[in-house]
């Protein structure tokens, strides 16, 4: 074999035990929204969201949760009542909005946020007024609910970009390799 032969060959094999199914930035930043949504306690519906700074840094974390103090022995946590304030919605703080309050930094302006689901208008609200610049979602499952609409309406208005994260599948992963 020749020197030639020899440094190839160990070329190759440093490549060959090179890892190519590590997460991505968006995979990285993605799977820590899902993981703060498995702290969420609401039994029908887990939403994360994980804000991520230029320097891609992650600066807030949060999920959907009833503001502190406000145990589940006395906030319900249904969704369908005749009284209005028997359901969850007058009291569950949402993801996006803990997250933004949970920042460790001064603040999220030209920040990314990630997000298990496709923001609500009042928290798009939030997002915009803390200048919050994209947001990358999994889920658009209300897209058709007029709360999204106004969501993209104000996000388009803003400025705010928003596209949708699709995770790689098992295929990707083996081709990679
Ligand atoms: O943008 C959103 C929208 C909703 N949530 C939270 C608030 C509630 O805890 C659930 C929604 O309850 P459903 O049972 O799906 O109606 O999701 C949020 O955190 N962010
Ligand atoms: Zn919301």
């Amino acid at each position: 074999m020749t020197e030639k032969e020899v440094t190839d060959s160990l070329t190759k094999l440093s490549l060959e035990q090179k890892r190519a199914d590590y997460l991505d930035w968006n995979e990285y930043f993605m799977a820590t929204a899902f993981l703060a949504a498995k702290r969420s306690k609401d039994p029908n519906t887990q939403v994360g969201a994980c804000i991520v700074n230029d320097e891609r840094k992650i600066v807030g974390v949060g999920y959907n949760g009833f503001p502190i103090g406000c145990g589940d022995d006395d906030f319900p946590w249904g969704k369908n009542s005749n009284d209005p304030l028997d359901t969850k919605y007058l009291y569950v703080c949402h993801a996006e909005m803990n997250a933004i309050l949970n920042k460790n930094s001064s603040d999220v302006k030209n920040c990314t946020m990630y997000v298990a689901l496709f923001p609500c208008n009042e928290c798009a609200k939030i997002i915009i007024q803390s200048r919050i610049r994209e947001v990358i979602y999994m889920s658009d499952k209300h897209a058709l609910k007029k709360s999204t609409i106004a969501s993209k309406k104000m996000f388009d208005a803003a400025g705010v970009k928003y596209w949708q994260f699709v995770p790689r599948t098992a295929c990707d992963t083996e081709e990679m390799s």
